[in-house]
């Protein structure tokens, strides 16, 4: 269990676009780590691999690793491109980005922790080679400005893969989904005296669109040919997107 990274609420940062997401996440930091493990029953460690592979990271990359919470994402692309690349790990909540540097602190490879929102990124155009979004895009308050500005930093021909949960296609599964997020996550979060974090996050599986429409926005946003497949019976996907070499006028 990570130890809680600091006691004293930390108070919003000014201008950042949903504050009350970036307090959620604060606020389960100490527990974010050891709570994905029991409640994916290891497998997001799994889905995460695919999605560092589906982002064709390579030794000696600039990697990102957008909304990196705790930094697993960033600690797998810094095990890919090695101590000649480098890796930008970038999260709106401090205590997060707190854990994420304690967490990955030998790493050989050079990581930069930047508290930044996803919507107004501090990087110039065409800046890195790969990119990963662990469980993040369905958590920021404008997901075609968040597309749009993953466009604008990656290189042309660079890939950024997009892993999060979304509501299963298939009814039955939809059943166990919400039977799952009901009586094992949010139970088990209640013994943390985090209920209310974790309902939020089928509210935010309400919201979130499925494959086929993050594929035109992701269109939308100037990425070329994206595409969308599914994990875990469908309850969860990774959407592919590269920016193209020449870019539409
Ligand atoms: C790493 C995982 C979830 C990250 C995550 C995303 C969010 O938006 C949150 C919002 C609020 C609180 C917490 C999170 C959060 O942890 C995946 C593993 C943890 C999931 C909570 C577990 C849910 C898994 C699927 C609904 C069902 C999987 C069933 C299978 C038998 C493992
Ligand atoms: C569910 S966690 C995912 C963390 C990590 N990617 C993982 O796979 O475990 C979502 C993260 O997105 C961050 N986040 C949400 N909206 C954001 C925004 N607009 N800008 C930056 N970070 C944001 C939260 O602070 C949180 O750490």
């Amino acid at each position: 269990m990570n130890s809680p990274a600091s006691t004293a609420p930390t108070a919003p940062s000014p201008g950042v676009s949903n504050p009350e997401v970036q307090q959620l996440f604060n606020r389960i930091a100490p527990v974010y780590d050891p709570l994905n493990d029991w409640l994916s029953l290891g497998q997001h460690w799994v889905w995460k691999g695919m999605a560092i592979a589906s982002s064709r990271v390579k030794a000696g990359d600039t990697a990102l690793d957008l909304c990196c919470g705790s930094g697993d994402l960033a600690r797998l692309l810094a095990r890919e491109v090695g101590p000649q690349g480098r890796v930008f790990g970038v999260d709106f909540s401090p205590v997060q980005l707190e854990i994420a540097r304690d967490r990955c602190k030998n790493s050989p490879t050079a990581i930069s922790w930047v508290e930044a929102d996803a919507l107004h990124l501090p990087f110039d155009a065409d800046s890195f080679d790969a990119a990963t979004m662990g469980y993040g895009l369905r958590n920021v308050a404008d997901i075609s400005q968040c597309l749009r500005e993953l466009h604008r930093v990656l290189k042309p021909g660079a890939t950024v893969a997009i892993l999060d949960f979304h509501r299963s296609e298939q009814p039955w599964m939809r059943q166990f989904q919400q039977w799952y997020l009901d009586r094992v996550v949010v139970a088990i979060a209640r013994q943390f005296g985090l209920t209310e974090e974790y309902a939020y996050i089928s509210p935010s599986l309400d919201r979130f669109p499925l494959g086929a429409e993050q594929v035109a926005l992701a269109r939308q946003a100037g990425f070329d040919r994206p595409n969308h497949y599914t994990l875990a019976g469908g309850m969860m996907g990774i959407l592919r997107a590269t920016k193209p070499h020449n870019p539409t006028p």
